[in-house]
């Protein structure tokens, strides 16, 4: 679980980006001091010990030399890849559409929800607690996740990335942003009634502890109140293409297809 930074510890977080600019424009010997903080607040990050609030003010700080803000970024100028986020409720057919844009169009499909199921398998030290977050329908700390994600996008030589399932609330998407230092080119959003996601996901047969009515009500929830608001950050941001995800899979996908067709950025 979270915990929350100390009080007495709240001032220093909230003038912290002063101290760091502070810091940068005295010279060498304080931008050690900088980027020695900078690196133990990802590790904080990581291990879910600080939450969004006090994220936002610990974070979005660091000014480099040239004056341009500072991320904790794993990928080099020339390797950042093309990042789609696939969005959508549970049981819309994100998985479906990814594997069929996977192939029609070369990107890697990482599913977060998969590279979580996959964690419960391994018996790793966070199988136990990923397991009951997800027969509950609520959500892993972000540090979980994205290490999961970064794991399987450092490994993978491709530079085009499906990321279906993820982020999945507002801390999420400012810690992806936050440690990698890069935000997705674009979202796809599968806007789908709820009565043709509970009848999708009943009938998705494939043992899943929380494919069951109850965790489904929970999971429909979680997703209005906190998936909901990261697709309209990046409705704000003009990154989202809302696909209408009634009808069949091939017609679901030739609307997707058209975005995939137009986009010029995708190499
Ligand atoms: N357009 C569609 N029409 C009917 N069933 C679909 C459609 N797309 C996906 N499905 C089925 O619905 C279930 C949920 O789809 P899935 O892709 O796993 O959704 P998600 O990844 O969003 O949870 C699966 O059994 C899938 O075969
Ligand atoms: O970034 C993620 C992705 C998934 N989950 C958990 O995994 C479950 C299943 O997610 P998945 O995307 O596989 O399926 P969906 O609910 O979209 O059908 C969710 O309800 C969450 O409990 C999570 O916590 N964080």
């Amino acid at each position: 679980m979270s915990m929350l930074i100390p009080d007495p510890l709240e001032p220093f977080l909230i003038f912290h980006p002063w101290l760091l600019n502070l810091a940068f424009a005295c010279g060498a010997r304080f931008r050690e001091f900088a980027v020695t903080t900078f690196f133990f607040e990802v590790f904080l990050i990581e291990q879910d010990l600080i939450q969004a609030p006090y994220r936002l003010n610990f974070l979005g700080i660091l000014s480099t030399e040239n004056g341009t803000p500072a991320t904790i970024g794993f990928f080099s100028k020339e390797k950042t890849p093309f990042i789609a986020f696939v969005l959508g409720g549970p049981g819309s057919g994100k998985g479906t559409q990814c594997a069929k844009i996977a192939e029609a169009f070369g990107f890697t499909h990482l599913s977060a929800g998969d590279l979580l199921r996959k964690e419960i398998s391994s018996n790793s030290e966070n199988g136990a607690m990923i397991l009951a977050t997800i027969t509950e329908g609520k959500i892993v700390p972000s540090g979980v996740t994205i290490k999961l994600i970064r794991r399987e996008m450092e490994s993978i030589e491709n530079n085009k990335f499906l990321i279906d399932g993820f982020p999945r609330s507002e801390e999420n998407r400012i810690a992806f942003e936050r440690i990698t230092g890069v935000e997705p080119n674009i979202v796809l959003f599968f806007d789908c009634p709820e009565d043709e996601m509970v009848k999708r996901v009943l009938g998705r047969k494939q043992g899943r502890v929380d494919d069951n009515i109850d965790t489904i009500k929970k999971r429909l929830k979680v997703f209005a109140a906190l998936n909901l608001p990261v697709i309209n950050h990046y409705t704000r941001r003009g990154k989202v293409y809302k696909i209408n995800a009634v009808g069949t899979i091939d017609e679901v996908f030739e609307k997707v297809r058209q975005v995939f067709d137009d986009c010029k950025m995708i190499k």
